[in-house]
C-alpha cells in the first residue's frame, strides 16, 4: 500500500493531475475551520484529494464523482487499501449528467470543483443547490499556470480557448449578485465562494 505522499508522487510521475500540496493544505484548513462534516468533490482522479481531506479533517465524509474508468477503479482500490470506504463515497459517472438523487450526504458543507475546467460554470450551477446555505464552494486552478493573466500571448489555440472559458467563469462568479468570492493566490489560484445572504 502506498502512503498518501507516495500516491501524490506516483500520480505526478504518471501525469495524473492531482491538487498541488499548497492547494490541498489550504482546502483542508478551510474544512477544519468550519468543522465540515460533508464535502462533495467533482473530479476524484485517483482519490488523492478525497483521502487527504478525510484523513486530515475529523468526522468529514467526502462524496466524489469521477468520469474516467481507470482513475475511478484506481481510486476505489486506494480508498479500500486505506480503509476509508465508510468516509468516502465515489461515483463513476459524468458529473454533468449524473443523477443527483444518487447523492448520499447532501446538503454539503463544501462543494469542491476540480474537474474539466471548461465546464466550471455548469458544475457550479448543477451542484450549488446541494450546498448548505452557509456552506462554501471551492474552485481550483483558476489561474491556469498564470496563463489567465496573458491570454493574447497563448499560442496554442485549444489552450487559449480553455483559458478564455476559465476567465469567463471567473468574471461571471466575481460579478454574481448572489455570491461573494475570495481569491487566494495559493497553488494554481483558488476561489472560496459564499452566498451573500449568509454572511
Ligand atoms: C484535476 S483532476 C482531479 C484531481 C483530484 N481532485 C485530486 O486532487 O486528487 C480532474 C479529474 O476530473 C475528471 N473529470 C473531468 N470531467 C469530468 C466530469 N464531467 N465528471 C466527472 N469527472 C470529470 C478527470 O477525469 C480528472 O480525473
Amino acid at each position: 500500500m502506498m502512503t498518501l505522499e507516495e500516491l501524490e508522487q506516483d500520480a505526478l510521475k504518471r501525469n495524473i493531475p492531482v491538487m498541488q500540496k499548497e492547494g490541498i493544505l489550504f482546502l483542508i484548513e478551510q474544512l477544519q475551520e468550519r468543522k465540515a462534516t460533508s464535502c462533495l468533490e467533482i473530479g476524484s482522479a485517483i482519490g488523492y484529494s478525497a483521502m487527504m481531506m478525510t484523513t486530515h479533517v475529523e468526522h468529514l465524509c467526502v462524496e466524489t464523482i469521477e468520469l474516467d474508468e481507470q482513475r475511478y477503479l484506481e481510486a476505489v482500490r486506494h480508498i479500500h487499501e486505506h480503509g476509508l470506504e465508510k468516509r468516502i463515497t465515489i461515483h463513476h459517472d459524468d458529473a454533468l449528467t449524473f443523477q443527483t438523487d444518487k447523492l448520499q450526504f447532501a446538503p454539503y458543507d463544501c462543494l469542491f470543483i476540480d474537474a474539466a475546467k471548461a465546464q466550471y460554470q455548469k458544475f457550479f450551477e448543477k451542484y450549488v443547490p446541494f450546498v448548505k446555505k452557509n456552506g462554501i464552494i471551492i474552485v481550483d486552478n483558476l489561474d491556469f499556470h498564470g496563463m489567465i493573466f496573458d491570454i493574447d500571448h497563448i499560442k496554442n489555440r485549444n489552450t487559449r480557448q480553455l483559458v478564455k472559458k476559465i476567465k469567463r467563469f471567473k468574471d461571471w462568479i466575481f460579478q454574481h449578485d448572489a455570491y461573494d468570492v475570495e481569491y487566494y493566490a495559493v497553488g494554481d489560484g483558488i476561489c472560496v465562494i459564499r452566498r451573500k445572504d449568509e454572511q
